[in-house]
């Protein structure tokens, strides 16, 4: 375990190739880093998590008012402790799904999609929504520009992805609180598990807690102010036939406080086709095998079916977790 954050912090604001080659050579590594020259206001997550920390302050009734059971298709309200299993086992959290506020008459929720729909807000707690449409758009920005860097990054058009699927991105939008765990546990927070869309772009409070899975072992993805911890997910470790990678993470909360995260999930607009990714124009300089497999080289490139130790790992989706 290192105290220190080992992964790389990549400034997206900086002009040339360089951010493309910093997240070519994250995403080959870890799937993980941290985003910097972002431009979300600091303020905006301030309030954003004054709002959370005031409503989880409230009853238990209270917050039930806003029940996932109400949310329906949309997916969207209010979980309690325990509610939510990693690989079966309860998560010592609970927390409140958000995504792309549509009215009721829009017409993808008229068509019934799953994920469509409108937010659950507590009345109790006004400011919260405000504070989760705004970062919502922010997030949606931030992750969009990532996405233009991860298509350089594989020598496809910028808005390769904007243009093809997420133009109307799927976004889920989480709030976690994890109670301070027992002194003698083990600090379980959320299990081990992959992410299964595009990319996860995390805010967390001060308190720490993520870790991600390395070849030498577990490492800790500490909070670096001002930045958000991203990592890309089954999706584009499927679409890059494994040359990008989709990493095991989980949460340890030994802070002995309470801890919140923002985690937001940015994936291809859910009716899009996702075909797979044209050819690469060329090899790496090294020589390495192309992510496409077109033109293979001295060892095959690992797939999900293929490789060894990564693939024994669960991989969540939205249905699985109910
Ligand atoms: O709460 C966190 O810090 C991470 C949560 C997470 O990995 C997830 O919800 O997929
Ligand atoms: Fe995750």
């Amino acid at each position: 375990m290192t105290a220190t954050p080992s992964l790389p912090v990549i400034d997206i604001s900086l002009p040339g190739d360089r951010p493309a080659r910093e997240i070519e050579a994250a995403c080959r590594d870890t799937g993980f880093f941290y985003v910097t020259g972002h431009g979300v206001p600091p303020r905006l997550l301030a309030e954003l998590d004054a709002a959370s920390r005031a409503f989880f302050a409230l009853p238990e009734a209270e917050k039930a008012q806003i029940s996932m059971d109400r949310g329906g298709r949309a997916w969207r309200g209010y979980f309690p402790v325990g509610g939510e299993l990693t690989s079966g086992r309860p998560d010592l959290k609970e927390g409140v799904y958000f995504g792309t506020e549509l009215p009721d008459d829009h017409p993808r929720v008229r068509a019934g999609l799953p994920l469509h729909g409108r937010n659950l807000f507590p009345e109790r707690v006004p400011r919260l929504r405000p504070a989760v449409l705004s970062y919502l758009d922010a997030l949606t920005g931030v992750a969009q520009a990532v996405l233009r860097l991860v298509a350089r990054s594989l020598d496809l058009p910028a808005d390769y992805f904007a243009a093809g699927y997420t133009a109307e991105p799927t976004v889920l939008f989480r709030i976690f609180h994890y109670p301070p765990s027992p002194p003698d546990s083990d600090g379980w927070g959320v299990g081990q598990h992959t992410d299964y869309g595009l990319l996860t772009l995390l805010a967390q409070d001060g308190n720490g807690g993520l870790q991600v899975r390395t070849p030498g072992g577990w490492i800790d993805a500490p909070p670096l102010p001002g930045t958000f911890v991203c990592n890309i997910g089954d999706m584009l470790e499927r679409l890059t036939a494994g040359w990008y990678r989709s990493t095991l993470h989980r949460v340890r909360n030994v802070s002995g406080r309470d801890r919140l995260s923002y985690p937001f999930f940015f994936d291809p607009d859910f009716t899009a086709e996702v075909p797979a990714l044209p050819a690469r124009a060329r090899t790496t300089a090294a020589g390495e095998p192309r992510w496409d497999g077109a033109d293979p080289g001295p060892s095959p490139v690992p797939t999900a079916t293929t490789c060894s130790g990564r693939c024994r790992r669960s991989s969540r989706s939205w249905l699985q977790r109910h």
